[in-house]
């Protein structure tokens, strides 16, 4: 049976790959920093280029669809997920990074219909990853397969996390806690990419055995769910219960028992979720 959204993806595999190279153009220059919710939360001319260039052209080859897209939120645009077809846009993930030519930056398209994610495309970009999957086909890297890590062990995993935008010393605290927690199981070691959809493909390609982070946002992981659980990976909430794609929390692991047992180390806190209503 014809796969009705393969032409989709393809166009996505293809928009990334043209982002990528606006992004790594853009490396070579002056970046023009501005900030959004904090100091800490970047964005620059950059992003905003690559959404709307992104944008645009679905709305040329698919003109009913509808967008979620980072810059396109911060600009007030809502944050809903209907069951029309929606394109789940983080033009740059890893903005931080980016501005400082950290290695770690990526562009994530996720798209979902009826409220279930059909693909995900993640372009790592300064390393010329490819990552992508197709609901019930497979994660691959440059077009070969990926699959999670068979890590039983928590104290023989590897775990990635991040410290985050949100700084308030309350919040830090808690983050903190929960790394020096997850370190004194012991594991391995943690490691942070910069980038939450890259952290996630590195759980897909096996070399992270979970990544968790309370903070993100839908944009973020949309994407990279698909690649880690056509990898054979587990999504779920920071909790160890089922995953809410707009909670801004997110846990991915190799296994359901790697992920539970790191759940119960994590201090979990709710963030403002994605599909609140805007202040009054
Ligand atoms: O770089 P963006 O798209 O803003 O996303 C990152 C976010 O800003 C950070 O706070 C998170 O820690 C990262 O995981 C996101 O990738
Ligand atoms: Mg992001
Ligand atoms: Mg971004």
């Amino acid at each position: 049976m014809a796969d009705l959204w393969q032409n989709a993806m393809d166009h996505a595999v293809a928009l990334a790959r043209t982002a990528g190279a606006v992004v790594r153009e853009a490396l070579q220059d002056e970046r023009k920093v501005m900030m959004k919710s904090s100091s800490v939360d970047l964005v620059t001319q950059t992003d905003q280029k690559v959404e709307q260039l992104i944008i645009q052209s679905v709305k040329d080859k698919f003109p009913t669809h509808r967008f979620i897209g980072e810059e396109s939120v911060a600009a007030g645009e809502a944050c809903v997920l209907t069951d029309s077809p929606t394109w789940i846009i983080d033009p740059i993930d890893g903005t931080t990074n980016f501005v400082h030519g950290y290695p770690f930056v990526a562009i994530s398209i996720g798209f979902a219909v009826n409220k279930q994610l059909e693909f995900g495309v993640v372009y790592s970009c300064v390393e010329d990853k490819m990552f992508t999957a197709r609901r019930g086909k497979g994660a691959f890297c440059n077009g070969r397969p990926l699959q999670v890590s068979d890590q039983k062990e928590i104290s023989q995993s590897i775990v990635a996390t991040e410290f985050g935008s949100i700084r308030d010393p309350e919040t830090v605290d808690k983050v903190l806690s929960s790394m020096r927690k997850i370190l004194c199981i012991p594991v391995h070691g943690i490691r942070g990419a910069g980038t939450a959809a890259v952290n996630m493909c590195h759980v897909a390609c096996g070399c992270v055995d979970a990544y968790y982070e309370i903070g993100i946002h839908v944009w973020d992981v949309a994407a990279a769910a698909v690649i880690v659980s056509e990898a054979g990976g587990v999504l779920m909430d920071v909790t160890g219960g089922q995953l809410d794609l707009m909670s801004r929390r997110v846990l991915a692991a190799s296994s359901r028992s790697i992920g539970e047992r790191i759940s119960r180390e994590i201090e979990a806190f709710a963030p403002v979720r994605d599909d609140a209503p805007p202040p009054q």
